[in-house]
């Protein structure tokens, strides 16, 4: 079974609820889950079987969120190879802005440019599209958790 951990980055709570339903799903499931809204790089490196599931919204225009700005300054400056680490990422936006979906797309090319491997592909959650992000990101973890076996 893996140890998935949920790496939110939220203004308004959404990235949040979302997070914890998968979290949920995931432990229902047998594997072991957990959802961080505070972390840094440090601390996380000290877990190197972990699957870190990215879930941020993007905010201002085509920000990161404050919660999870600091993980992405550390690797950018750190900037630490880890071709062990798995990862996956829900990115939750508004398409009426140009920067659609940026946060969840920066942190994805940031861990690729790290040769982290991504498990499935990215979800793009708008929305303008659904008033239901977690009824969305339920049934794409529902399929996304073959990688984990
Ligand atoms: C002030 C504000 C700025 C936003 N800026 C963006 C943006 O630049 N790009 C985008 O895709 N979505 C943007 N959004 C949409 C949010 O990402 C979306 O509402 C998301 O569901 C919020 O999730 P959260 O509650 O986890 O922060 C913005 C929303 C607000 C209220």
């Amino acid at each position: 079974m893996a140890k998935v951990v949920f790496l939110v980055g939220s203004v308004y709570g959404n990235s949040t609820s979302m997070a914890e339903e998968c979290a949920e799903f995931l432990r229902g499931q047998g594997h072991e889950s957990e959802v961080f809204s505070s972390f840094s790089l440090a601390e996380l490196q000290q877990d190197p079987e972990a699957v870190w599931l990215i879930c941020t919204s993007t905010t201002g225009q085509g920000e990161l969120p404050d919660n999870i700005y600091p993980l992405y300054q550390s690797l950018k400056d750190e900037f630490p190879l880890m071709p062990d680490r798995k990862y996956g990422v829900i990115a939750l936006g508004d398409s009426s802005y140009d920067s659609f979906a940026d946060a969840g797309r920066m942190l994805d090319e940031m861990l690729q440019e790290l040769q982290a491997k991504r498990l499935g592909e990215v979800l793009l959650i708008d929305a303008c599209e659904t008033a239901d992000p977690e009824g969305v990101a339920l049934d794409w973890i529902k399929e996304w958790i073959i990688h984990l076996s």
